[in-house]
């Protein structure tokens, strides 16, 4: 970013007030009567009811629309590890846009643990209070550990948004970019660089959705996770294959899709040059992605380029997913966020590109035209259709596979984040 940029991205944050949220009041507070029924002594009837049947709870609080976002701060984008305080940006980030897009109310919450059980822990004891929890921004793998924790000891539902969330937006942007470019998804030659929380997850899905395991090469640090490796935890070592290939170099020789989940400026030109016909490009770190679209651009005039940031085409970030996820997963009161319904997420997304995009859209991209293709192959976030379409998947799923507690919305489909609460 130029200096211009980045000062005008700190005057966001500290002006005209520090930070991006604040709490609103929902209930009138202006004379001595409100304040008896808000506060003492009116307070009590409901905590008595909630006292009797914790389901009161949905009724008389706020837990129904409440998310905590809640992170260590060890992954903070691609920024590495800042610690928790560092990351309240990001997770304060989020609850704009479940507010925004989805009409959610959001807590960020910044743990300082010392190890992934105290964090564990710590977000057992204060989960009742939430209508789910989305972590966020931990790194692999000890986030795997603990969202598997979480979600056994939690009834509510715990997802780790840059597993899940970026996954599901992930194989949504691969399905159509591999539609555009002429190839299917179970021929193509995938490699994915980064082997964390993000990585691990984009491509369990991308093979859950038709994409071969032993035709996707994943990478860290070290290089390529081949079956030869003895330092691999057990996540790297699902996606370990019989190959000869040792670095990148070797293994972008001829490959259909990259998928970087990495850090910044990890694909050269060069190793661009060396993908097949059409190839398929998300480089996806944040904020500075594995190539930049202008290279790779300038480079490749054959190739479908995705970035994780909002100031570039395609872009494939998990804030096409978690509101509408949890949203759809709130209104039925899901007790987790399962399979089938990121599966639905995916479809719903894929699917909505398709479709002819609004003028609001247009508008607010400041484009003249917008159409399913090279440059287009996932929604914009700004697209207010997702509401209806990724929550309603959602909350269909959650309801045919036995997660929901509660029948399907009849206030759905939702045209504004103004209808939520029916
Ligand atoms: N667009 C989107 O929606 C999202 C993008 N992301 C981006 O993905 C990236 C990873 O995030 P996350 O999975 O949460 O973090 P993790 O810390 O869990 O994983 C990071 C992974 O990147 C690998 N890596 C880092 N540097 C290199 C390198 N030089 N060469 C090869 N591999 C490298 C690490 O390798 P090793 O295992 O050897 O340490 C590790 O496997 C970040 O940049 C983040 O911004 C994440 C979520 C959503
Ligand atoms: C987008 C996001 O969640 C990340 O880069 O970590
Ligand atoms: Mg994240």
């Amino acid at each position: 970013m130029t200096d211009a940029k980045k000062q005008a991205a700190l005057d966001y944050h500290s002006q005209p007030i520090p930070g991006k949220l604040s709490v609103e009041l929902t209930k009138p507070t202006v004379s001595a009567k409100h304040l008896a029924l808000a506060y003492s002594p009116g307070v009590a009837e409901p905590c008595r009811e909630i006292a009797r049947d914790p389901e009161n709870a949905y009724l008389y609080t706020g837990k129904g629309n409440l998310v905590a976002v809640i992170s260590d701060g060890s992954a903070i984008l691609g920024l590495g590890d800042l610690g928790p305080l560092a990351s309240k940006p990001v997770m304060e980030g989020k609850g704009v846009l479940f507010k925004k897009f989805a009409g959610i109310n959001s807590v960020d919450i910044e743990v300082n643990a010392e190890s992934p059980q105290a964090f564990i822990d710590t977000v057992a004891r204060i989960a009742d209070t939430w209508g789910g929890i989305n972590l966020e921004d931990i790194k692999a793998p000890e986030c795997f550990e603990i969202e598997r924790a979480l979600v056994e000891q939690c009834s509510i539902p715990v997802f780790h948004d840059d597993q899940h969330g970026t996954a599901i937006v992930t194989v949504a942007g691969m399905l159509n970019a591999l539609d555009i470019a002429g190839k299917k998804v179970e021929d193509a030659r995938v490699v994915c660089l980064g082997a964390g929380a993000a990585a691990v997850a984009c491509m369990k899905l991308l093979v859950s959705c038709g994409a071969r395991a032993e035709h996707i090469y994943m990478l860290d640090r070290k290089g390529v996770i081949h079956s030869g490796r003895e330092d691999l935890n057990q996540y790297k070592a699902m996606f370990a294959t019989e190959t000869e290939r040792r670095t990148l170099d070797d293994a972008i020789e001829g490959a259909d899709v990259f998928v970087g989940l990495s850090g910044p400026n990890l694909l050269s030109p060069e190793q661009l040059k060396k993908m097949a016909a059409n190839p398929v490009v998300f480089a996806c770190s944040n904020p500075d992605p594995e190539i930049h679209p202008d290279v790779a651009n300038a480079v490749r005039d054959d190739v479908i380029m995705a970035t994780g940031r909002s100031d570039f085409p395609n872009q494939v970030n998990n804030v096409l997913g978690f509101p509408f996820i949890f949203r759809g997963a709130l209104d039925v009161r899901a007790t987790r966020i399962n399979e089938e319904m990121k599966v639905a997420a995916v479809h719903a997304l894929k699917d909505l590109a398709r479709e002819p995009v609004p003028q609001e859209v247009l508008d607010a991209y400041e484009l003249d035209k917008l159409e399913f293709g090279c440059g287009y192959i996932i929604p914009t976030p700004l697209d207010t259709r997702l509401l209806d379409r990724v929550s309603s998947a959602v909350a269909q799923a959650a309801v045919d596979s036995g997660v929901a507690r509660k029948p399907y919305p009849s206030h759905y489909p939702l045209t504004s984040v103004e209808e939520v609460y029916g």
